[in-house]
């Protein structure tokens, strides 16, 4: 039949027409591969053509080759999307991938703060305006790269710091993270009136379709442990984990990542009630309800241990496109066979797959499948990275500034002798980044392109001031030397959910010690990298000032604005700051509340020029 005559090619045609007319072509075979993820590492034209696949994505540090060019990207993607187009209807493929904090798995990214230091930001209530220009320059570095889909933003409400995801949650207070919705019309567009709440939107090719992640509860596991059993009654389910998917479906977010965790013992992945009960049928969302990566095979203990049962129950609870990532002929069968054999009705699959279908033809991406590299200036760019800086600006909070308050310490001088720089955190891009940063885990080094702490302070003081910088300094040295003051710059290095849970929640080594040799012989402002409220209680009298920095990504600078006083703090805690562990969990409005700082603490300085 001619091209013209196919109703669900063409633009014009209303999109339920479209969908419609697709949906009676298609074959049960065709339907199942449109439910179908798999990782780039295993796909392949001939594979994406083979097996109908209707998606690809990168799974955490899953890229083309290392520092591979914004040109790597885009001719792998247009590969899968060849197969997909090769294939008897055409039907386009749609690739996704990790944007935690920008455009994580590529090199020369701008990598902007992890959500914590975003849900540190401060107008009236957060700054939630900040985070939609973010979302717009993330949507530009992704689209650059021909992707048109991220699994962003995590609208987890981290009620637990020991849990290994705690930085990619806003805040504790769920007031924040429904305002860091903002990311999504910052990603996707704002959705225009005319379009009914609960529909997908998606603003032009310069906009990513979205994905509010993970349904649902995921920030309130049992002692924080990944992955683990969220133990709360109804009421503190929907009052506190809920409601940032309220707002998100009423943005127009195109899809929502089913938690791992449970709630009271049962597994999200097979949650009906919540997923097509209350999710799809209650709130009317009519987007794709996506499986978190092996979330079927992890229903079970051990994983996979009933991989046909999950699949039954996952499918039925509602899931439509099921993130396999490498076993996809395994699924494929065993949803063939379960559909065939009517343990799974035909009107789910029919349902699965008009999301599906109803997504990609709102992407557009029927009219403009493969993508060139028009938009390859937006990788890193000056103007990107600036906003990057203002977010690190408006995420730090300050803890302490002088052992009194008339003998402020903050801002430093820019003009001394001679100041010391200690800690290895000062000099290191990977470590102020943090985890999901080119590797999915992160790690220490010249991973990425951008601006250390160091690098910030020697722009920023006067030329004639000597900066030595000492990775650990020991306190003879310290003492030997007569330095003005000392920045040290300490904490956490990188880790990504489960590597992250941590039931002490320490300094890493040798992070304390320098604290206490610095900090024991001259004046020191001491800067917390970290993805959350850490143990600092015994070393806070030691030091002079105190500023939590959290994980700020590739812009430097923006910490040596704020410690030299080019600009003033702004930051409030998004997270109550324990005194000890075993206080935890511990948030705002708890009986038993007895904070370090208390939730919503900052101290706030002014600009050294302002008038
Ligand atoms: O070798 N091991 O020990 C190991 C352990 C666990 C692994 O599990 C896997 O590791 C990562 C990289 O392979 C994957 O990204 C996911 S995480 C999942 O992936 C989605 C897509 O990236 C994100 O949007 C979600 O927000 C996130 O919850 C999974 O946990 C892999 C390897």
């Amino acid at each position: 039949m001619a091209e013209a005559e196919l109703l669900y090619k063409n633009p014009d045609q209303p999109l339920n027409v479209r969908i419609r007319d697709l949906m009676r072509r298609m074959t049960l075979e065709e339907k199942i591969g449109q439910m179908v993820q798999i990782d780039r590492a295993v796909a392949s034209t001939e594979v994406m053509k083979k097996y109908l696949i209707g998606s690809v994505l990168s799974g955490g540090g899953s890229a083309p080759a290392k520092k591979a060019s914004v040109e790597t990207w885009v001719n792998m993607v247009n590969d899968f999307q060849k197969g997909a187009l090769s294939t008897r209807l055409g039907i386009p493929m749609i690739y996704g991938i990790d944007a935690v904090h920008g455009h994580n798995t590529v090199y020369g990214a701008t990598i902007f703060p992890h959500n914590i230091g975003l849900g540190a930001t401060r107008q009236v209530y957060a700054d939630p305006a900040l985070v939609k220009r973010i979302g717009a320059a993330t949507a530009l570095e992704v689209r650059a790269t021909g992707i048109p889909y991220v699994f962003a933003p995590c609208i987890a409400v981290c009620r637990d710091p020991r849990w290994g995801r705690c930085y990619e949650s806003y805040s504790e207070d769920p007031k924040i993270v429904r305002a860091m919705t903002e990311l999504i019309p910052g990603l996707q567009g704002d959705r225009p009136a005319n379009v009914r709440k609960g529909v997908p939107y998606l603003g032009g090719q310069e906009k990513v379709a979205a994905c509010a992640k993970h349904y649902v509860g995921d920030g309130g596991t049992n002692k924080g442990i990944n992955e683990n059993n969220t133990l709360v009654g109804r009421h503190e389910l929907f009052s506190i984990h809920m409601p940032a998917y309220y707002d998100s479906i009423i943005k127009g977010v195109a899809t929502v990542m089913v938690s791992y965790s449970s709630w009271n013992g049962v597994k999200m992945h097979a949650n009906r009630e919540l997923i097509t009960g209350f999710l799809k049928n209650t709130l009317n969302f009519k987007g794709i309800v996506i499986s978190d990566w092996e979330g079927l095979d992890r229903m079970t203990t051990p994983p996979k241990a009933n991989y046909t049962w999950s699949i039954e129950t996952g499918v039925n609870a509602g899931l439509d496109m099921i993130m396999i990532p490498y076993n996809y002929t395994e699924f494929i069968d065993g949803l063939t066979f379960l559909v065939k054999n009517k343990f799974i009705p035909m009107s789910r699959i029919n349902d699965a797959v008009k999301r599906i279908l109803r997504v990609k033809f709102v992407m557009g991406v029927f009219e403009n499948p493969l993508a060139d590299l028009s938009m390859k200036k937006y990788i890193g760019s000056k103007e990107h990275r600036e906003l990057a800086r203002e977010a690190v600006r408006k995420s730090l909070v300050l803890l302490k500034n002088g052992k009194s308050e008339k003998r402020p310490l903050l801002p430093l001088p820019k003009k001394a002798t001679k100041i010391l720089v200690a800690g290895i955190h000062t000099n290191n891009i990977g470590y102020q980044c943090g985890g999901w940063t080119i590797d999915w885990q992160g790690q220490g080094g010249n991973i990425t392109l951008g601006t250390t702490i160091l690098t910030a302070i020697k722009n920023t003081v006067d030329q004639e001031t000597e900066v030595v910088y000492q990775e650990n300094p020991d306190a003879k040295f310290v003492k030997s030397n007569k330095f003005s003051y000392a920045i040290v710059v300490v904490g956490e290095h990188p880790y990504a959910e489960t590597n992250g849970d941590s039931l002490n929640l320490t300094i890493p080594d040798p992070g304390p010690s320098i604290i206490d040799n610095v900090c024991g012989a001259i004046k020191c402002v001491v800067v917390i990298i970290s993805g959350r409220p850490v143990a600092v209680k015994p070393y806070v009298a030691k030091m002079d000032a105190l500023v939590a920095a959290w994980l700020p990504g590739t812009e430097g600078q923006g910490v040596a604005d704020l410690l030299f006083g080019d600009y003033g703090f702004t930051g409030k805690l998004p997270h109550t700051w324990f005194k000890t562990v075993d206080q935890l969990p511990m948030n705002v409005g708890d009986s038993h509340y007895d904070p370090l700082f208390p939730f919503g603490f900052g101290l706030t300085t002014k600009p050294t020029n302002a008038t």
